[in-house]
């Protein structure tokens, strides 16, 4: 049986590079997906954005409309194996925070397990100020969205029967990586087979 794990980070916190990381170690075991990445093509083939920072912007109406086409995509790719799905549960946006998630993509993804990765707000601030990724767009709250994470994850969690785990990335992405790596593994071999 196939499993599906959402992956969550605040913008900085290095999710991208511990998913990437996690996705070697699992050798082919796990296709890794970023919903921010099938969003922003899904923008760019429907004209509506043409980068990340255009996505948070459009009308949170688009935005749902975007977030519905990704699940479907996920759900179409969860079909052919196990999938770690890199996602925000929250997402900033210039009129404030918005969830990243909806029941509607939840009961679509039906994902096994939901792991948040995590770091102290000062390092997340100093890896956004270090990074050629691009995050001068998001706000100084860091500690806020952390905040809203931690919640949107355990409400999410009482809307499925996916467990929360929590992952600190302070040290080192490798370690993290394999721990995530470890989660999954976990995942595959408590599956009956089908
Ligand atoms: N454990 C870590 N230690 C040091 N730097 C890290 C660690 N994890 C991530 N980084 C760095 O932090 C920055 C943001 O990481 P990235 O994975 O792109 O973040 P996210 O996907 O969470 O926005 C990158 O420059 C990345 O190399």
């Amino acid at each position: 049986m196939s499993e599906n794990v959402l992956v969550s980070g605040v913008p900085g916190v290095g999710a991208s590079r511990v998913c990437e990381g996690a996705r070697r170690e699992l050798d082919g075991e796990y296709t890794l997906l970023n919903v921010g990445d099938i969003m922003l093509q899904e923008a760019l083939e429907h004209g509506l954005a043409s980068s990340r920072e255009e996505l948070s912007r459009l009308r949170i109406r688009d935005q749902r409309a975007l977030q519905r086409r990704a699940a479907e995509h996920i759900g179409r790719e969860s079909d052919s194996g196990s999938l770690l799905i890199n996602t925000h549960l929250v997402v900033e946006t210039p009129l404030g925070y918005v969830p990243g998630m909806t029941g509607e993509m939840l009961a679509e993804i039906d994902p096994s397990a939901l792991v948040v990765v995590d770091a102290a707000t000062e390092t997340i601030r100093e890896r956004r100020e270090r990074s050629e990724r691009g995050y001068e767009h998001f706000s100084e709250s860091v500690g806020f969205h952390k905040q809203l994470q931690n919640a949107a994850a355990f409400s999410y969690s009482l809307q499925g029967t996916m467990p929360v785990y929590h992952l600190d990335n302070e040290d080192s992405a490798g370690e993290t990586s394999a721990q995530l790596a470890a989660i999954a593994g976990m995942l595959s071999n408590l599956s009956p087979e089908s």
